[in-house]
């Protein structure tokens, strides 16, 4: 009997077409061939992984100008059972767009996502300075209001939207830094951790207990003294209250390397509540570097040390 074929797979991501969130999404070599499907806001996307309508959503979560995606790093401490399982990075460059008739000189209203509004705000201060703002819910959306209301002007849009849509480029290359780029994860509910590669990133949210000084210190000594590199520490407000915090930190390493697996112990035993968003494959690929002392086999070695000691084995 011939193979059923496998069953198609869902992928969310912050849509329409042609955003860089997509972008980010054609970065994945298994959602290659499956169904993608648009959504309008990082909620959908989350809501479509918790009910099981996808297997995973691509979510922006870091630009290297705006700082972390609130809305992201919020639901992540929120939902629980979510696993980041990979991470891919998109060079974002804007174009401020409008339809046809349309010059810079006539524009005083602006369609923008705010993360890409954000990054362009040198620019529209300079170039536009009296202009109004209407937040749209991605980069393409903004451009695509155009066409279907008179509200706004323009539209700050990825500069290839002029490939697919009757819209002329007023201003290229708007975006206060050049090199920006934006951190995207890929979030399922999976409970697979990916493969150890050497290049990988271990990301968690911590609370720190309450009204005890230095406590901050602490959270990070656990992975100081473990030689574990943090390529990421943002707080976060619980908001229950003012002056209450959380950590959202990317440790270099995987839970499978001994230190980071020692480093997450220490966090466990100090923080009132730790959430272990998953160990999955840097985006750079680039290896993790460390000094020996802090080698798997280190660890192995004086853990074995204590057993033997504990069990009384001779000449321990
Ligand atoms: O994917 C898109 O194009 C988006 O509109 C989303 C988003 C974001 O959420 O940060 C993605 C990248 C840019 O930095 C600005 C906006």
């Amino acid at each position: 009997m011939p193979d059923s074929p496998p069953a198609t797979r869902t992928y969310s991501y912050l849509g329409p077409t042609g955003t860089f969130t997509e972008a980010a999404l054609a970065q994945v070599p298994e959602a290659a061939g499956q169904v993608w499907k648009s959504v309008n806001n990082v909620g959908e996307a989350f809501d479509d992984v918790t009910s099981g309508r996808s297997v995973a959503a691509m979510i922006a979560i870091e630009n290297s100008v705006e700082g972390g995606v609130s809305a992201t790093q919020d639901a992540l401490a929120s939902i629980p059972n979510l696993r980041i399982v990979g991470e891919y990075l998109v060079r974002v460059q804007f174009a401020l767009v409008a339809r046809p008739g349309i010059e810079l000189k006539d524009v005083n209203v602006v369609n923008a996502h705010p993360v890409a509004y954000a990054q362009c705000r040198g620019w529209l201060e300079a170039n536009l300075p009296a202009h109004g703002h209407i937040p749209s819910t991605s980069n393409v959306a903004s451009a695509l209001a155009l066409f279907e209301n008179d509200l706004a002007d323009a539209a700050i849009a990825p500069p290839r939207i002029v490939d697919h849509h009757e819209l002329n480029v007023l201003a290229e290359n708007i975006g206060d830094n050049q090199n920006a780029v934006t951190r995207f994860v890929l979030v399922s509910r999976t409970n697979r951790l990916p493969e150890p590669t050497g290049a990988d990133k271990t990301s968690i949210i911590a609370e720190l207990p309450a009204d005890r000084s230095g406590a901050l210190l602490e959270l990070l000594e656990q992975f100081s003294t473990r030689g574990v590199n943090l390529s990421l520490l943002q707080s976060r407000p619980i908001g229950d209250a003012l002056g209450r915090y959380r950590f959202i930190i990317d440790a270099d390493g995987h839970i499978l390397d001994e230190r980071v697996a020692d480093a997450l112990l220490g966090v466990r035993r100090f923080s009132p509540r730790v959430i272990f968003l998953g160990s999955y494959p840097r985006a750079d690929r680039a290896q993790v570097e460390y000094v020996d002392r802090y080698d798997d086999g280190v660890f192995i070695e004086a853990r074995d040390w204590l057993r033997s000691l504990v069990s009384g084995e001779p000449g321990a």
